[in-house]
């Protein structure tokens, strides 16, 4: 019969080796090539990482980064949308644990960036996915002896349609979320948080990034660019003075990074939840303005007040779900959506800068140039 050792028990035997090994003495040598081996052990075992969601726009970054810095990654991901080398593929669902075991051997650091698409309505998908799916992962995660999880939560989790300004962690969870991406986003990152034990040995921390975007996502742009050709980006709802965060992509991938090298047991990181942003708060308007001309399109000119804009979102949404037996129709004008366009909501990131030594690395103006240019297909003419 054979002896499986995770990377969490030779890490224990590692200390425990350290222990009665004290190399102290000039005259002990040899254990202490014995201990740096196994230190090397250690440190290549650390830098074994799982991707979950890996397939998607911030996991794909992510894992670009990672193979840079040195890292062996396994994506696990309900669709495979390329190759790389230096990545093996998990192709399954995050609720099937047996899947999650087989892309877990050896990994000692966990990554979750899995969750549906904001824009879907599905509840029982989110709650299947979002809660049910990471509840999965946390017990596939110790039954695999992965040391370290990070969570992808978001700032949304806050957020619920009134104004937030420079918010800390601390602020409450949001009481009526927004819709029912955000409410279980919420009981994610609880679930998430609180398997954090030092004494079973599984570190957990959450990033809550806000407005991600960058080359390839498949949302902020994409829907942006989609409203001006129907002609329908003409108007900025409200004053146009609320601001907003939005966070580039390689910003987030930066925290992800800082947080898991940072998450050890003495660390003051564990369990907790850390905002990563641009820390530039934004005019939303004149984000979608700069995007909007950057790709050729001409910049929202006429001001509708807010409260009207709200009411008929809100009137919209009811119409469709009394109609919805009758027509299937989704309006675009959501209630959440409104919100998000025409109020402030942007987020301290002092606690990750003092944490973790958190600082963006690219700015607004640099990454939404980059953006830009990553979408010729998207331009005015294209
Ligand atoms: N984008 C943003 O602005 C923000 C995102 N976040 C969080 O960041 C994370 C990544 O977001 P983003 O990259 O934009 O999202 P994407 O949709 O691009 O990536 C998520 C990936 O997870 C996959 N996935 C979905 N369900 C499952 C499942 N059951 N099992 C395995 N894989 C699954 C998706 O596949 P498929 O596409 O087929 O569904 C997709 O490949 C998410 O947790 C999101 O909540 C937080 C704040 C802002
Ligand atoms: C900071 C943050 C959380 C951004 C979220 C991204 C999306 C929710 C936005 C990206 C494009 C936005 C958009 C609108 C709402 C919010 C977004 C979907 C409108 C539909 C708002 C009403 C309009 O006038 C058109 C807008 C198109 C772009």
């Amino acid at each position: 019969s054979s002896v499986r050792l995770s990377p969490n028990s030779l890490a224990t035997l590692f200390r425990f080796l350290k222990e009665i090994f004290p190399v102290s003495s000039s005259s002990n040598r040899r254990n202490a090539f014995r201990i740096s081996s196994l230190e090397s052990f250690s440190a290549w075992s650390s830098k074994r990482c799982a991707v979950i969601g890996g397939s998607g726009f911030l996991g794909r970054h992510l894992v670009e980064k990672l193979l840079g810095k040195g890292y062996t990654v396994s994506v696990f991901d309900i669709r495979q949308s390329y190759e790389l080398p230096g990545v093996t593929f998990h192709q399954g669902d995050l609720c099937d644990k047996q899947a999650l075991l087989t892309a877990l051997q050896g990994v000692s650091l966990v990554f979750h960036c899995a969750s549906p698409a904001p824009a879907s309505d599905d509840k029982a998908l989110f709650q299947r996915v979002n809660i049910q799916g990471t509840h999965t992962v946390l017990q596939a995660c110790t039954e695999a002896g992965v040391q370290k999880v990070v969570l992808t939560s978001s700032a949304s989790v806050v957020f619920e349609g009134t104004d937030i300004k420079d918010g800390r962690e601390d602020l409450p969870y949001a009481k009526k979320p927004i819709d029912y991406y955000t409410e279980t986003k919420i009981e994610q990152e609880k679930l998430v948080l609180k398997a954090c034990d030092k004494e079973k040995g599984l570190l957990t921390v959450a990033i809550r990034p806000h407005g991600i975007f960058g080359p390839r996502d498949p949302q902020l742009v994409p829907i942006l660019v989609d409203t001006a050709r129907r002609g329908n980006m003409k108007f900025i709802i409200g004053d146009g003075s609320n601001l907003v965060d939005f966070t580039f992509v390689d910003n987030v991938v930066h925290g992800l990074i800082l947080s898991a090298e940072s998450l050890r047991p003495e660390s003051p990181i564990c369990g907790k939840a850390y905002h990563i942003t641009n820390d530039e708060p934004v005019r939303f308007w004149d984000f979608m303005s700069d995007i909007l001309v950057g790709l050729g399109y001409a910049a929202p000119r006429y001001n509708l007040p807010y409260t009207l804009v709200y009411g008929l979102a809100l009137l919209l949404w009811l119409l469709s779900l009394l109609l919805c037996p009758l027509v299937a129709f989704k309006p675009t004008f959501t209630p959440m959506r409104v919100a998000l366009a025409g109020k402030h909501h942007f987020y301290s990131c002092s606690r990750a800068k003092q944490d973790m030594g958190y600082k963006p690395v690219v700015g607004l103006k640099d990454g939404i140039r980059r953006t830009v240019e990553s979408y010729p297909h998207l331009r005015h003419g294209a």
